[in-house]
């Protein structure tokens, strides 16, 4: 039977109102999951958010042979006997994060096999500088109809020198060095707050690590590590998503839990429009009423730049602000599938490679219309809170990946948003 998909229906045109707590960070999360494989033992991670790619992961970590449970928000992870060798392509196929398990369980084990990695579609995302790292620290990796790695001698310290910056190469390159011998030194790291939390995170657990969030990392091999405790960051992108919504619907919100210092670039561009904000010590009221001016060219870029995951959030944004605005996507090549969609319910959008051309100021109106990754997700849902009728948004399955509670959250600051439930043809529930 062909497996029916959640949506969201949402009846736009309400100004949002009151606050929003934001969830634990999706992005920070997984690698720290993957980090508790080095240890065997119990570890923890608090206020994790309960979301399908956490899920996911924490089936992976019960595949290996880890037990895992949940206090509310709270993770924890037995990984004293998950020393299985192999991650089936059913789980790792679902997301991106999959591939920095290789790392860990080199580290680990001295081998692994996995499935290839999974994640939003966005580009062809290949995976060269992942085993580049590997096999600097002395990884033998094959590459089939699965992932193997092997590392025979064990895994030896060493220079990492990316040509280019990627957040998955250099979480698994990191994850893979700790419990290496000897020195290592990854210089072109990333230096997205993802790899500070997943550094902080290690140091828990006794690992030596300095130079994070610069783009040059050393790291002190050590023999084995202890337990991991952390309470998980808030996430940037999900705060920038329901500043977003705040802008569309030129609304008033306040914002609880909103990560300080990461969303600089972001509310650079927010600000630009006319956003106002104001707050401090996490706590952030965001004032969309005055949001009128196009953006002559925002950028994607790496971090500190404008972060590619709020791209298709502002697009949406830019499409009810009269006058041009252009948009050029440097991070992924294919990350506007949710201008197609915008375009259905009456935005004026050209895409050109990896410039998309927004003339904005033309009404919205409520249609159907499909998700076909977590942020256009998002964007369609930003879209739909501010056009005219009511909108259905099929593929919930891709927003579910990285939003815990987008319906309630919005329906809590007055939006009228519901989650339908997958009905067979007969109109009975799937699950
Ligand atoms: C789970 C997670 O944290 N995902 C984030 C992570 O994805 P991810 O870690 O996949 O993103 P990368 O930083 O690796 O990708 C950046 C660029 O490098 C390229 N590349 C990457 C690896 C490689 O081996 N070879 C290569 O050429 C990619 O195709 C892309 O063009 O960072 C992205 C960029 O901030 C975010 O959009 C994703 O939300
Ligand atoms: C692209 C994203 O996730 P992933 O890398 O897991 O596909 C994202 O979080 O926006």
């Amino acid at each position: 039977m062909k497996s029916l998909d959640d949506y969201i229906c949402i009846v736009g045109g309400k100004p949002l109102k009151g606050t929003i707590s934001v969830q634990g960070s999706k992005n920070a999360a997984l690698p720290m999951m993957a980090a508790s494989l080095l240890h065997r033992g119990v570890s923890v991670l608090k206020t994790c958010p309960r979301i399908a790619d956490v899920f996911c992961m924490e089936k992976i970590l019960q595949a290996l042979g880890a037990a895992t449970w949940w206090e509310d928000h709270d993770l924890y992870m037995d990984c004293t006997n998950a020393d299985k060798e192999e991650i089936p392509e059913m789980y790792t196929g679902r997301m991106r994060s999959s591939v920095i398990l290789l790392g860990a369980m080199l580290a680990r084990n001295g081998k692994g096999t996995l499935g290839y990695p999974g994640g939003c579609v966005i580009g062809s995302r290949p995976i060269d500088l992942h085993f580049y790292a590997l096999r600097q620290l002395g990884a033998v990796i094959q590459k089939d109809q699965v992932i193997q790695g092997t590392a025979p001698s064990g895994l030896w310290g060493n220079q990492i020198l990316f040509p280019k910056r990627s957040v998955g190469a250099t979480q698994q390159a990191i994850l893979a060095a700790v419990l290496a011998k000897g020195n290592t030194i990854i210089k072109n790291s990333a230096r997205e707050p993802e790899i500070l939390w997943l550094c902080r995170y290690l140091k828990t657990m006794g690992a030596q690590i300095k130079g994070e969030g610069t783009d040059c990392i050393f790291i002190e091999g050590r023999d084995e590590l202890g337990a991991g405790y952390m309470k998980i960051p808030p996430d940037r992108i999900v705060a920038g998503t329901y500043i977003c919504a705040a802008a569309a619907t030129r609304s008033e919100i306040t914002l609880e839990n909103v990560p300080e210092g990461e969303l600089d670039a972001f509310l650079d561009v927010y600000c630009k429009m006319g956003g106002q904000y104001k707050g401090k010590s996490g706590k952030l009221i965001v004032n969309g009423q005055n949001i009128h001016c196009p953006v002559k060219l925002l950028k994607t870029d790496v971090y500190p730049g404008f972060p590619t995951d709020l791209q298709s959030q502002v697009m949406s944004v830019l499409t009810t602000v009269t006058g041009k605005s252009l948009i050029r996507e440097q991070i992924f090549e294919d990350r506007y599938k949710a201008a197609g969609e915008l375009v259905k319910m009456g935005a004026h959008i050209n895409i050109c490679g990896r410039e998309a051309y927004i003339e904005g100021g033309y009404p919205l109106y409520g249609r159907q219309v499909t998700a076909r990754e977590l942020r256009g997700g998002a964007a369609l849902v930003i879209a739909a809170l501010c056009a005219k009728g009511t909108t259905k948004i099929s593929g919930y399955s891709f927003i579910s990946r990285g939003y815990e509670n987008i319906c309630q959250d919005l329906a809590g600051a007055g939006a009228r948003i519901s989650l339908g439930r997958a009905t067979d043809s007969r109109g009975i529930l799937e699950y």
